[in-house]
Formats: C-alpha cells, structure tokens, sequence
C-alpha cells in the first residue's frame, strides 16, 4: 500500500496548536503503520464529490481527510471538524485528462465566497468605476490550456482573469499552470510541456510539488517534524531533477534571488549522502553567518538521522582554509584589511616606494589581485589578468608593486602575521601527489553556496578539496563540484574565470525560476536594478527573464523625506500599520548600508518602543524584536517586511567607496556591487517592501521606480 502526504495537509497541520497537533501527528503515524486499526474510526465522507474521501477521528474536535484508494493512502488534510469536511465537499483528487498530473481540484460549482469564480457584483451608483483591465488569456485555447495542467473546470475563470483579479484564480489552480500562465503574461509564450510519457498516478515530475511518498516512520516524522518549512519536503521538479542528477562535471546552479538556490544545495547534500552510504559531502558557502544558517537548515532537512548529519560537514570557507593552514602550519594570526592597509602605506609611502603608484591603488591591487590569487611570485603576477582592473600596467609597474608586496608581506610576518594567499599556497597543492591533503580530508562531494562570491585562490582550494578513486583530486568527476549562486548578487568579489582554473562548467549551468520567497511585485521591481541577462567571464549567461512569483501582494513603496527625522517618522508610521496589521516585530527587518547609518535604524526601533536585534555573526532575529542589519549581514535572510533605509545619495553608492577609488576601471566594480546589494536588501522581502532616503537619494532608486 502506497502512503502519501499532500501539501494541504502540511498546511493544515501548520495551523493546529498544542495538543490537537500532537494528536494530528499521532494519528497520522498510527495510519501509516496500521490503516486498518479499529481505533482510528475512518467513514467515508457522503457529502464529498470525491468518493475516496474519508474522515479519521483525531481527536474530539480534529479531523484528518484521506483520500483513499485499494492501493494506496493520501493524507489530504487536517483541519477543526467542520473545516476540514468542508475543505473536502469542495475538492476532488484527480488526474488531469492531458498532462496526467495528480491535482487537486476545487469544484467551482460549490465555491464559497472565499474561492468563488466570479467577481461580486457591485451596485454601480455606490461604487465608483473601476479601470477596466483586459482580460490576459483570450487568446489562448482550450488545448493550449488544457496542456499546462489547467484543470477543465477552470478553463473560464481562467480565459476571463484580467490582472487584478489573476491572483484570486490562481489560488485554485495547481502550481505548473500558475507558472506557466505568468510566463506566457511576461514572455508572450507558453513554455514548453514537459513530456511526462504516461506516468502512473502520484508519479509525474508536477505531482511532486504537493504530494510526497512516505516509504518509513522516519520519512513522515521528517516530513512532519517542521510543517512550516515545505522546502523540506515538496520540490519544484526542476529543483528535483537538478538535486538527483548525475551532472557529469561541475555544475552551477543560478536564479534570481529566492529561487530556491539554497534549498537545491540543502537537498543535494542530504541525497548524495543518503545515495551512497560511505560518502562524506562538504557544503560551505562564503562567511560563518551563512554556514550557520546552512547548518540550521540542514538540520531540518535531515532530522534526527545522525549518520547522515555526520558525513556533511557545514563550515564557511575561510573557516575551512584556517582549519586547513593550522594543520599544515600550526597556529596562524591572518593581518585583516587594517594592518594589511598600514602595513602597504608605511612601504609605498617611504623613500623605496614606487613613485606613480598610490598607496590606495596597490591596496585594491593587494586584495583584487594579488591575494585573491594567491600570487606567490612577480612572474605569476606578470602573467595575471587584471579583469575587472583595466587600468594597464606595464612590466616596470608590475615589478615595482611586487616589490611593495614581497616588503609588506615580510614586515607582515615580522608582526606575527600570516595572509590568506601565504595559508593558500600552502593548503593547495600545486603538484599532486606531494602536499595532497590525506584522503580523509577530502570529500566526495562539495557543494557551495553563494558561488558567485568565490575568489580564484578559494576556487582552487575547493577543487583540491574533492576525493576522487585514485587518491589524487579530481574536479572534473561527476558530482565533485557542485555551486549555487546568482551573479546579481556578487557584492565580494571580482569577476574571474572559472575555466582558466580549470573549472569548466559550460553546458552544465541551469538557471531556477520560480521565485519562492517574493511577491511578485517586489520581485519585479528588484529586478529592474539588474540586466536581464548576467554573462560570467567564460561567457557563460544567466537569464532572469522568464522567472515568476508564484504569489501577489502590495506594491513597493518608494518615499524619499526631506531630512532623517521625516524619514524615521515615516518608517516609523510604515512599521506601525503592519504591526496593526498583524505582522510580529520579528517577522520585519530594518536594512541599512553600513553601520555607520545604524543610529538612524536603532531612531526608528525607539520610536516604536521596539528593542532591536542587531543581526550578525552572534546575533539571530528574536521574538518580539525589530531586526536592524546591514545590507552584507542581510544576505541569506529573508522577512515578511523590510525597509531598506537611509538610502541617501551618499550612503549607495557608497561615497566613502567611491572616494577610496584609485583605478578609474574600479569605479564599474563599485558601482556594480553597490547595485547589487540594494538588490539583495529588496530581495530580502516577502510581502512588504519599503525603501526610503533622504531626498534627493541614491540614484539607483530612479531604476527600482522606473
Ligand atoms: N520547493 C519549494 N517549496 C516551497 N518553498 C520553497 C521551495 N524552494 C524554496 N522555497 C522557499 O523559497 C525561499 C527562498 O529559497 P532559497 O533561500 O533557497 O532561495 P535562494 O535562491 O538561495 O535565495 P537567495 O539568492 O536570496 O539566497 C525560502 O523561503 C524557501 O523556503
């Protein structure tokens, strides 16, 4: 007997409390491993159009609907007892007579007011008259609907749905018409269909968006553990088929923002680790904050499964190169951006500097360059690149600033310190098979996270990370490397190529694009700060057209005040009707450039009466506080509402950064990565999003309101 659990469940069981969730999840474990048990008092529902549906008694007041066949067993949903047999009078499980999908149907027929098909009437002398909107899918016919898995019931609603009113049908049709029908909106096309080749019920790629087999107690209580998260265990199949395929070299993985980058990652650790029981996989991403929230995450996906949890190792990069370098070199002290800074000043500036050269230029040049390399020599530096720094420099110049660093780098380790390029020159091996790390250092699999923020020199070290039979690494193997990452969201690092190191992932790049996390609205006003089309230096592109939201919401608010009190009153009063609204303190978070505009986020907090919680490395969003973060620390976050502040005309692009400039080609590097960290604080919103400066405020607000 087939055991299955539908999205609606999860659902359902998200909103029960206490000890009528308890009793749900009891009741559901009970049916999976004995059906038949007396104790569970199942009768058929006589009022459901769907004669398989059944009620079991969960408690005095609770109620789970199966929907029940010979052969196999589907939790549908759980609900108060009222609630949940009228949740069932008004659906039917079907599969759908084109696609062969397993959907569930709402019967137009028996709508209530909260799902009807038709717009209420108004009295037009009271109301005053609406634009009329044209409706957006007249041209689009029975077949052509009928082929994106549009139930038959809903083709008039849906061949009538202007854009007002899009959203409300489209809570009542399954997710692939949802996405498909918003393509067609923003491309003018229909996608292709994807051919499920006369599969059996329950088994094409769409039905795996809500429904999930259940094959062991311990599958269910996975699935059932976290029912608030429905990544752990629904998946687009896109997202499923990129987790489970064999890639056949190193693949990336792109999409704008809450495409689901990270969920793939989460979800191809546990599945090569739960595929191969030997194999020990790395998933690391750029900063210990993200490895953190990895970790978390990681946690929930794989339970209480302990094995599995201990052949994924979760741990930030520069973690993994100090682990590295303090087995190799025993303890080691990095100089951080500060002592390097002083150290280049007091070279460059005295007598045996290099004339032409300021001091702030062979500091970009230092950390661009040089360290992100890990440049150990001047001829290794001669040959570089300079991508991203087009200023030219001759072969003199060249010498001349590797003098400087071969001087700082030695005034550096007088002091006691060490440079990230000194600790990866010696962690990755050059000629294998000397200074290999052993074998049971490496892994079978590393998957990273925030790809688009690796440097040349971590690019190496992850390549040298990956196990291979023959003992040696081997990047190239199928399934070694694996990267999640959005090149709209580089805000770290210059752009490099990949192949140069070796890393070839042409023809295996795919790019996500059903946007999870943000309403369409805020979604499509990000993405105006951004091309359409990312390109890496390889050539390899990432397109964001085509990507939709699957949810709707109020528009974004763009208010720029006349001074910083205007513009905390209005943040202030913008926080207050959501938490009128409903919303808690700590599902909205307040954005900021950089910590020196956190007086002005800690000003609305107090005006609220709020205690902030200021996020970072130690800090986590707490109950019953307002997150202040800056616009860094925001990455892989994500909230209900956010406003982005004191987007000044200083504050972004950065003034400081921009003064710091000392080769006019960096002026595209910051500005780029200033862009895209407004992008990232935007994309950080699920349902709200507010920005706001004082006038006249940065330019690139001109983009997001155009
Ligand atoms: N299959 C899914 N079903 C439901 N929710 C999903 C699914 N996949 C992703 N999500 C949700 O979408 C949101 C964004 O996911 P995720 O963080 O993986 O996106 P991302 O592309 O990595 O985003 P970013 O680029 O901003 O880091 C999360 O809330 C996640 O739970």
């Amino acid at each position: 007997m087939d055991f299955r659990i539908a999205d609606s469940f999860v659902d359902g069981l998200r909103r029960l409390r206490g000890p009528d969730l308890k009793a749900a999840k009891t009741a559901a474990f009970d049916l999976q491993l004995d059906p038949a048990a007396p104790g569970l008092r199942m009768h058929r529902l006589d009022r459901a159009a769907d004669r398989n549906f059944w009620s079991v008694r969960v408690n005095a007041d609770i109620r789970i609907i199966l929907h029940r066949l010979d052969d196999a067993l589907l939790l549908a949903y759980v609900d108060h007892h009222d609630a949940a047999y009228r949740w069932a009078e008004r659906r039917r499980i079907e599969r759908h007579p084109v696609t062969g999908a397993t959907q569930i149907v709402v019967l137009p027929e028996v709508a209530g007011p909260d799902e009807g098909t038709a717009p209420p009437l108004r009295q037009a002398a009271d109301v005053p008259q609406e634009p009329w909107h044209p409706p957006l899918f007249l041209d689009l016919t029975d077949d052509d609907m009928l082929g994106i898995g549009v139930p038959p019931s809903e083709l008039q609603a849906v061949r009538h749905a202007s854009s007002p009113d899009f959203f409300d049908v489209a809570e009542r049709l399954p997710q692939e018409a949802v996405e498909a029908l918003l393509d067609y909106v923003s491309t003018g096309r229909l996608p292709v269909r994807r051919d499920a080749g006369g599969t059996a019920a329950f088994e094409h790629p769409d039905d795996g968006r809500r429904f999930r087999t259940i094959h062991t107690p311990e599958d269910l209580r996975r699935a059932l553990d976290y029912p608030w998260d429905r990544w752990i265990v629904f998946l687009h199949p896109d997202q499923r088929r990129l987790v489970e395929r064999d890639h056949g070299g190193p693949v990336r993985i792109a999409g704008s923002a809450g495409t689901g980058k990270t969920v793939v990652a989460l979800h191809r650790a546990a599945w090569i680790a739960r595929r191969d029981a030997r194999a020990r996989v790395l998933l690391t991403t750029v900063s210990a904050p993200l490895a953190a929230a990895l970790a978390h995450k990681l946690e929930r996906l794989t339970g209480h499964d302990s094995d599995l949890a201990a052949r994924i190792t979760v741990r930030a990069l520069p973690d993994l190169a100090e682990d590295a370098a303090r087995a190799r070199l025993g303890p080691v002290r990095i100089a951080d951006a500060e002592t390097v800074r002083a150290a280049i000043l007091a070279r460059a500036a005295g007598p045996t500097g290099p004339r032409h050269l300021r001091p702030g230029f062979i500091t970009a040049e230092w950390h661009e360059v040089i360290e992100a390399r890990a440049l150990t020599d001047a001829a290794a530096y001669r040959a570089t690149p300079r991508l991203g720094r087009r200023t030219r420099l001759g072969a003199r110049q060249r010498d001349e600033i590797w003098a400087v660093v071969d001087a700082v780098r030695a005034d550096l380790a007088d002091q006691g310190f060490t440079t990230l390029a000194a600790i990866y020159t010696a962690i990755i091996p050059a000629t294998p098979p000397q200074g290999l790390p052993t074998d049971d250092a490496r892994f079978d699999a590393v998957i990273v996270d925030e790809a688009q923020d690796v440097g040349p020199a971590e690019l190496r070290f992850l390549a040298s990370l990956a196990r291979s039979g023959s003992g040696r690494p081997d990047a190239s193997r199928p399934d070694a490397l694996f990267f999640a990452g959005d090149l709209g969201q580089r805000i770290f690092r210059q752009p490099f190529s990949w192949a140069a190191l070796g890393i070839d992932i042409r023809g295996r790049s795919h790019v996500l694009k059903v946007n999870y996390r943000t309403s369409h609205q805020i979604r499509t006003r990000a993405d105006r700060l951004l091309p359409e089309v990312l390109a890496d230096v390889d050539g390899v592109s990432e397109g964001r057209d085509g990507t939709v939201s699957l949810f709707d919401g109020p528009p974004p608010e763009i208010r720029l005040a006349v001074d910083e009190t205007t513009e905390i009153r209005l943040i202030t009063d913008w926080v207050l009707d959501l938490l009128d609204d409903g919303m808690s303190p700590e599902e909205i978070a307040l954005i900021i450039r950089d910590d020196s505009l956190r007086p002005r986020a800690e000003a609305v907090a107090a005006a609220l009466g709020l205690a902030p919680a200021h996020l970072g490395a130690e800090v986590a969003v707490a109950d019953g506080r307002i997150a202040i973060a800056t616009m860094h620390v925001a990455k892989g976050l994500e909230f209900r509402a956010v406003a982005v502040m004191a987007c000044d005309d200083d504050a972004l692009p950065s003034a400081a950064r921009i003064a710091a400039i000392a080769d006019e080609a960096d002026l595209d590097h910051v500005y780029d990565t200033e862009r895209h960290l407004l992008y990232v604080a935007c994309t950080r919103a699920r349902d709200r999003l507010l920005v706001s400066g004082v006038a006249p405020g940065s330019e690139f607000l001109a983009d997001l309101e155009a």
